[in-house]
């Protein structure tokens, strides 16, 4: 397969959101003219990111809306379990694990941590707070691939060096600072700070 930008990485769950709409309000097809409207794209592209994958459309009828989600589940790997790490039984880390009932239910935050011994055993719905020594085995014994990381921006580098260790493959980045793993780990910053920062520039 061709290699694929990370914008086409990125885009394809907007994709799979928007189809999975579609699907709950039992549509079965959707052109790539109303897939842009809808999302605000241009088609050309929708067409194009698609195409990287296979043909998934038909000419003059469109894409079939549960096959596409279908294709996109598998390509986005969505279709196995995924399970996800949390390090930060903070406010943050406390908001995206009450966010878990919002998610599917094979990609989930199936375990959190913290170091601060107050917190250690406290219950957030149904995770118990774990002590940091217990992460290597849990990560290991519940096959977790992904980590989130939500403590103080000081910290971050020890939890991605922790995670690394475990033998977590990807992490999600909350804490406003640039983390250094190996090159076949993969990183996403999720930055609240620079995205309002770099909003600002738009205003008037
Ligand atoms: N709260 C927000 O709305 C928000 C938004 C965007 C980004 N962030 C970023 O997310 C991170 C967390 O923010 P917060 O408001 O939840 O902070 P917080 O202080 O409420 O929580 C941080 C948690 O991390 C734990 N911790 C600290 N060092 C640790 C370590 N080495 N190992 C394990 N646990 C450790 C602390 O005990 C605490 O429970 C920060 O980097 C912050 O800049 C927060």
């Amino acid at each position: 397969m061709k290699k694929i930008s990370e914008a086409v990485v990125r885009r394809l769950p907007i994709y799979l959101r928007f189809l999975n709409e579609l699907h709950v309000r039992n549509i079965q097809t959707v052109s790539s003219r109303d897939f842009g409207e809808k999302l605000g794209m241009n088609p050309a592209q929708i067409r194009k990111d698609l195409n990287y994958f296979g043909e998934f459309g038909k000419k003059g009828i469109g894409y079939d809306v549960p096959y596409l989600i279908e294709k996109i589940q598998q390509i986005l790997k969505l279709d196995q379990t995924n399970h996800v790490a949390l390090v930060g039984a903070g406010n943050l880390g406390h908001a995206l694990c009450n966010y878990n009932i919002y998610l599917k239910s094979n990609m989930k935050i199936t375990a959190v941590f913290d170091d601060f011994p107050e917190k250690i055993g406290s219950q957030i719905n149904n995770l118990i707070v774990q002590p940091m020594n217990e992460l290597t085995e849990t990560v290991q014994s519940q096959k977790i691939r992904i980590g989130i990381i939500t403590v103080p921006a000081i910290e971050a580098q020890n939890v991605a060096d922790a995670f690394v260790k475990a033998g977590i493959e990807a992490i999600l980045n909350f804490a406003p600072k640039i983390i250094k793993v190996p090159p076949e780990i993969k990183v996403h910053h999720a930055d609240f700070t620079t995205e309002l920062h770099s909003l600002a520039y738009y205003l008037d």
